[in-house]
């Protein structure tokens, strides 16, 4: 029960409800436990009728006074308990829903590396699976135990009071039905978790054959993933199966346990009648109510214990989770504006997961305002170079700072604020297009989105669609081109005006005509902003007020264009390279 104490704020929080909550339930109870005493009532009426101790006038009056007793009874008792499901059963949603967002608000503050380190499969579970069954014990554990401590109490105060040793035979298969009920969902939930996990391997496979249709079709092989699927397919039959014949054992075997109690009461109950130590015939009647009505409170004692434990277990690992510390920590409280100056003091970077040494002791300074182009090999570091400045990692070895701060001391929300960043593979959402711009600037106007899409040359082809900039994307809407989703994406961050902007080879898949007209802008655009743009192409470099070339994360080359023309390297190679290139064009 460690685990769970985590819920407690919640408890706190949701208090006066949940009290309400339980005064109901109990209430309801009571109402409930009054019907086998009328029905006892009613019948010690008819055998005294029929024995002719009271007259026909007065057994009408009292059988139609318990009938109405047993209707209103029943009124109110229905009333209470749709009431006690409107509290406690809405509180546990209320908890689910709280619960859920601290989860989230928690992995946005977790830096990459904790995505990395975990499958996007987990991440998931948590927050739907594990809370789900978080809300078990919140919602319908909670609910049942309060209704089968009630239940009992009651009843057995009104059993000891008519008949004790009756009530004691009564009880007896009580604890059995318990156990065996406890041991019943145990083997269920195991068998559940197991299907549990055999769907989400089946939904992993076609999601990702659905997704790369494309391939399997090109190379013919839908006959290999049919039969793959028919077999996974096939696993999880069987593991539904096995799970059907537990939950088919539940109801028999309640079935079973009550009949036996039933037996004992009339087998005991009749015993007792004869030899005179029961006075009413009722009574037995009475007893066989309180048999079926506290069987299921009974069951539940098991089925909820196993609730509680599957509870823990999800709420330990929500905890695992929560407990969790984002390794990129902001350290300034207060709002740190940025103007844009940049300096790599020797930075060294290790990737702390794959032990990679991505850079070696890499040096430069970017005043606001300058740009900066960095080439080289595949593989070579630029990446990296644009992740630090963001701060996506913390490094070890040397120092990055911006306007003079090191880094690590500035404030993380206004350092990423003040950054326009367009990633290698531009990720856009199923959305609009006019949303996806507007991500950058959420309260961008209509003119802002069509100014930013015109610099980054997309508005034509965004008007070419029916819809134009309400067209959706991705899954539920069309497909861009490569090229398209890097321009929508590049218009994305100009549309934030930030002081920082980092393009990542963002123009790869654009033909150099287009290229160039986006470049033209971009120079524009970025007059007075700090610029670093990673290109394989010398075409995005040759303006830039600084060119570094790496290689295996060392600066191999550094200068500007003319310079880097001039002497034999890299630069001068890639140039000569790419002129003839263009020349054959
Ligand atoms: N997130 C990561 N985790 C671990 N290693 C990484 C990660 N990203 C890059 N690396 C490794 O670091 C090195 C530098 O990668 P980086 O992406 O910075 O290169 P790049 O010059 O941008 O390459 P490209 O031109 O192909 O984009 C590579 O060896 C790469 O495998």
């Amino acid at each position: 029960m460690k685990a769970l104490k985590h819920l407690n704020k919640y408890f706190y929080k949701y208090r006066y409800r949940l009290i309400i909550g339980v005064i109901i339930t109990i209430i309801s109870k009571i109402f409930v436990l009054f019907t086998p005493r009328f029905v006892g009532d009613s019948i010690n009426i008819i055998s005294d009728k029929l024995a002719g101790k009271i007259s026909y006038d007065v057994f009408k009056t009292e059988l139609i006074t318990n009938v109405s007793l047993i209707i209103g009874a029943a009124i109110v008792a229905g009333i209470l308990t749709f009431l006690m499901r409107q509290t406690i059963i809405n509180v546990s949603r209320y908890i689910e829903y709280d619960l859920k967002n601290e989860i989230y608000q928690h992995y946005q503050v977790l830096s990459l590396n904790f995505y990395k380190s975990n499958r996007t499969g987990d991440l998931m579970n948590r927050i739907s699976e594990d809370v789900g069954k978080v809300r078990m014990y919140v919602g319908p554990a909670l609910m049942y135990t309060i209704n089968t401590i009630t239940l009992f109490t009651v009843a057995i105060i009104y059993m000891v009071n008519t008949a004790p040793v009756l009530t004691l035979y009564t009880l007896l298969p009580l604890p059995i039905l318990s156990v065996s009920i406890y041991k019943l969902s145990r083997l269920i939930n195991k068998r559940s978790t197991i299907v549990q996990q055999s769907l989400s391997t089946l939904s992993t496979y076609a999601q990702e054959t659905f997704s790369g249709i494309s391939v399997i079709k090109s190379y013919g092989i839908e006959t290999k993933t049919n039969s793959e699927f028919a077999d996974l397919s096939a696993e999880n039959r069987q593991k539904q199966i096995n799970l059907t014949k537990v939950q088919a054992l539940f109801f028999p075997l309640m079935i079973l346990l009550i009949g036996v109690s039933n037996l004992i009461v009339i087998y005991v109950g009749g015993m007792q009648y004869m030899n005179g130590e029961i006075e009413n015939i009722g009574t037995i009647a009475e007893f066989i109510i309180y048999v079926n009505m506290l069987t299921w409170p009974v069951a539940t004692v098991g089925w909820v214990t196993s609730l509680v434990q599957q509870a823990e277990a999800s709420q330990e690992r929500i905890n695992e989770f929560l407990k969790t510390e984002p390794e990129i920590k902001n350290a300034a409280n207060e709002l740190t504006p940025i103007k844009g100056n940049i300096e790599f003091k020797n930075v060294s970077f290790v990737y702390p997961d794959t032990n990679i040494q991505a850079l070696k002791d890499v040096s430069f300074t970017l005043k606001s305002g300058e740009t900066l182009a960095i080439l080289g090999k595949t593989g070579s570091g630029k990446s990296t170079i644009l992740d630090l400045i963001g701060r996506l990692y913390d490094i070890e070895n040397g120092n990055i700072l911006v306007d003079n701060t090191t880094i690590s001391k500035l404030n993380l929300y206004s350092l990423r604020e003040s950054i326009g960043y367009v990633p290698q593979d531009a990720f856009l959402f199923s959305d609009t297009i006019k949303n996806n711009i507007m991500f950058g600037k959420e309260d961008a106007t209509d003119e802002e989105v069509i100014e930013a899409a015109k610099d980054a040359k997309v508005h034509k082809n965004i008007i070419g669609f029916s819809k134009g900039y309400d067209t959706i994307l991705g899954e539920r809407g069309i497909t861009l081109s490569g090229g398209q989703k890097q321009r929508v994406s590049i218009a994305r961050a100009i549309i934030k005006k930030p002081e920082i902007l980092l393009f990542d080879d963002c123009l790869s898949a654009v033909d150099t005509e287009t290229e160039e007209k986006i470049l033209k802008n971009l120079v524009r655009l970025t007059k007075d902003k700090t610029t670093i743009i990673v290109s394989h192409r010398v075409s995005s470099a040759k303006n830039a007020d600084q060119i570094i070339v790496l290689e295996d994360g060392k600066i191999i080359q550094t200068g500007n264009h003319e310079n880097l023309i001039s002497v034999e390297g890299y630069y001068k190679e890639l140039y000569t390279k790419q002129l003839s290139e263009k020349e054959i064009q």
